[in-house]
This record gives structure tokens, C-alpha cells and sequence, in this order.
């Protein structure tokens, strides 16, 4: 797959994350389950180790990163080379950092390899760990594996969609990517299954029954939105998309002002945040006093409401004055009738 970037240059990389995501989840169900040779509750015993090495990996990167920027020939990103060290640093110079002669791009693996596999293994070992300790895997502990892993598993079959986000297409590979996607991923996306390793929670028919609807809930939005999108974006003469009202812009591209994109200018975020508030409910009325197990969709929150502001950022310098018609006819941001 390729993608074009804003200067016109062209792209292509190489799409293997559901491939090795399968050979190495796979494998670590088969030897920590059922062959049970490999204890994987280990990744709970040793949690402090691998994030220190975490950190220390990403921060080495970027220390990489910011020094590769500077050879002749670097594309750069459009905000990530201010001349401010300590911003560029942390935004990242270069776009997309590459090794063996082009074939290898480290901002693209990065994201979606050893971050997003890596947290679904860690909840792996978390329900290991609870299994080999009370010989059960508790119904909390187990929605947050399949609700977490069923996101990786959609971030990783639709690894093309990577392609046109921001963080491809305009964000250059500093510390906060590289930080973000090896030690802030795998190590705080995972707090609530941790937590439920040491407070088991028994959630009840009924309790069950509202973290199910929440997350439904969340994945309708998020999936039904970005699909929408990316239909569109792909051929808006699919009859999935072509009876969506459309403001037509300068640019070019059409946005659309019907549907779901008619509800809010992000409503797929809004979906993402309740999918992730419904991650961490399992952990009860318990786990909201000790707020770890509840951090995701707090943290989220934030990320998203700064996201949204910078996507309305590069929104604004893309169409211009159409930005400002397309604000007028979709008032809201995020949440439809809020915010
Ligand atoms: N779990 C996590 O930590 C994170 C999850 N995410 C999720 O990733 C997903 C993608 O988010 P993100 O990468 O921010 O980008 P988005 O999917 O929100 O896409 C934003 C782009 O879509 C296009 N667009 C915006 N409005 C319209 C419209 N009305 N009609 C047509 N096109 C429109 C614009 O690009 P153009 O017009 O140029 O096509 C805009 O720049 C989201 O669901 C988000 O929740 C994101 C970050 C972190
Ligand atoms: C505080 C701090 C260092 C924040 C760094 C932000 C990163 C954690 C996020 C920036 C953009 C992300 C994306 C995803 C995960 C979190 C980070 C890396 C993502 C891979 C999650 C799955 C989605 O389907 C996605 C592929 C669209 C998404 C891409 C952006």
C-alpha cells in the first residue's frame, strides 16, 4: 500500500501486522494455555522491568530519530523542524524515518507492531497470571481482554487506515511517537487488566449486561463513522455513502455534513472514548476510588480533545474558508449537543 503525502511524494509500505500479530498471539495462547509451557504471568511479575526497558529503548530512538534527521536528503515534517530542539525533538524531524535502503519504515512499525501486539500480550499475561493463581479467569478480567484485543485486532486487519492519519501522513517520528506507541501503549493501556490481576472483580448478569451495551455502544459509533469515512474518502459513488449530503470545497474533496459526520465534526472519537470507558468498567465502583483501572478513559479523553484541536488545525490550512461553512453546518466537535 502507498500514500501520497501533502508535498506529492509518494509512499509505499509493506502491510504485515495481522500476519505476525497471529503467529505471536497465537503462539502465546498455545504455550501459556494449553501446552503450558510458557508462564506468561511472568510479563506480570517482571511489569516494572519491561517498562524501565521500554522507556530507555524509546528514549534511545529518539535520540536516533532527532540525530537521522539531520542528514542530507531527510523529509521532513511540516511542524516537527521549528528549530526549537526540545520541541523537535519531541515532535520528531523527519516524516517517516526509514531503514534498509527505504524497505523498513520505523514510524509505521512502530505504531502498530510491537505497541499494539505487545498490549494485547501483556492483557494475555495478566489473565495468565489470575488463571495460574486461582485456577479461573474472572468475567471482568476476561471482557477486557476480548474488548481490548478485538481493537487490536481491527487496528491491525485495517493497517492500511494507519496510512492516512495524521500521524502518517503529517506528524514527524520524535519521542512522543516513540515513546508512545513502545512503553505508553503497551504499559498503561494495560492498567486495568493489571489491577484486576490484584483486586479481582465478580461483575454480576446485570453488570455484565451494561458493559456489553457500553462498549456496543462505542464500537457502533466509532466503526459506523470511520468506515463511513473511508467508503467515502475511497469512492463517494459507493451506494453505501452516496446518498450522504456533501459541502463541496475548493480543495477539492468533499466533506460530508450528513450522517455520522453530520452529528459531530469527531463523532468517531466520541465512539473510541466510550469503547474506552466500557474497557474500563469491569473494574467496578471499587476500581473508580483507586482511579489506575479508569486512567485509560481519562487519559483518552484528554488525547482526543488535543487531537480534535489539532486535526481542526490542519483542517483549517487544508480548506480555508469551506472549513468554516462546514463548521457552521456541523456546530459540534465531539459529543452531538455538547461539546
Ligand atoms: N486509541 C488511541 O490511542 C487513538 C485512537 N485514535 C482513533 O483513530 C481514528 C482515526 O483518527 P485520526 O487519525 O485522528 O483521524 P480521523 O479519522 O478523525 O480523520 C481526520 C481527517 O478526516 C477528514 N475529514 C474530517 N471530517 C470529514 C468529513 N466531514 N467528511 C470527510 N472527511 C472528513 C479530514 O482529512 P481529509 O479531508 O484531508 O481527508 C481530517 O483531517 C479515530 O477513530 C480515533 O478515535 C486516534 C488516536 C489515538
Ligand atoms: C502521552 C503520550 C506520549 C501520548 C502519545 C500518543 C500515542 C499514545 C497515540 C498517538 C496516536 C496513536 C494512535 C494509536 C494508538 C495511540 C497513539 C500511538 C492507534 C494505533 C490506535 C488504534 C487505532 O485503530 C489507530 C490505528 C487509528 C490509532 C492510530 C493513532
Amino acid at each position: 500500500e502507498g500514500v501520497v503525502l501533502p508535498n506529492g511524494q509518494r509512499l509505499t509500505y509493506k502491510l504485515n501486522a495481522f500476519r505476525i500479530f497471529l503467529l505471536t498471539y497465537g503462539a502465546a495462547l498455545y504455550f501459556g494455555f494449553v501446552s503450558r509451557q510458557l508462564d506468561l504471568g511472568w510479563l506480570y511479575d517482571n511489569f516494572a522491568q519491561l517498562l524501565t526497558a521500554a522507556i530507555i529503548f524509546s528514549s534511545g530512538l529518539s535520540v536516533y530519530l532527532y540525530a537521522s534527521s539531520f542528514q542530507k536528503g531527510a523529509l521532513l515534517s511540516g511542524h516537527g523542524a521549528t528549530g526549537y530542539p526540545a520541541y523537535d525533538f519531541w515532535m520528531g524531524r523527519e516524516l517517516n524515518p526509514r531503514l534498509l535502503r527505504g524497505a523498513f519504515d520505523l514510524k509505521e512499525f512502530c505504531e502498530l507492531y510491537p505497541g499494539m501486539i505487545g498490549w494485547a500480550l501483556i492483557n494475555l499475561g495478566m489473565a495468565h497470571k489470575q488463571w495460574a493463581a486461582t485456577g479461573s479467569i474472572t468475567t471482568s478480567m476476561l471482557l477486557v481482554n476480548v474488548f481490548q484485543l478485538y481493537y487490536v485486532m481491527d487496528a491491525l486487519w485495517c493497517e492500511k487506515a494507519i496510512l492516512t492519519t495524521m500521524d502518517i501522513t503529517t506528524d514527524g517520528f520524535g519521542f512522543m511517537l516513540a515513546f508512545g506507541d513502545l512503553a505508553w501503549v503497551p504499559f498503561t493501556f494495560t492498567s486495568c487488566a493489571r489491577y484486576l490481576v490484584d483486586y479481582p472483580q465478580h461483575l454480576s448478569p446485570a453488570a455484565t449486561c451494561l458493559v456489553l451495551g457500553v462498549k456496543l455502544l462505542g464500537y457502533s459509533i466509532f466503526r459506523g463513522a470511520n468506515s463511513q469515512k473511508d467508503m467515502f474518502r475511497a469512492n463517494p459513488a459507493d451506494p453505501a455513502v452516496a446518498h450522504l449530503r456533501t459541502l463541496k470545497t475548493e480543495r477539492g474533496t468533499q466533506l460530508i455534513i450528513s450522517g455520522w459526520w453530520g452529528t459531530a465534526r469527531h463523532i468517531n472519537y466520541f465512539g473510541d472514548w466510550i469503547m474506552g470507558v466500557a474497557w474500563c468498567m469491569p473494574a467496578g465502583v471499587q476500581g473508580l476510588a483507586a482511579v489506575v483501572p479508569y486512567f485509560y478513559c481519562i487519559y483518552f479523553a484528554s488525547l482526543l480533545i488535543h487531537r480534535e484541536r489539532r486535526d481542526e488545525h490542519a483542517c483549517r490550512l487544508k480548506y480555508g474558508k469551506d472549513w468554516d461553512k462546514y463548521c457552521a453546518l456541523v456546530r459540534y466537535r465531539i459529543v452531538p449537543y455538547l461539546y
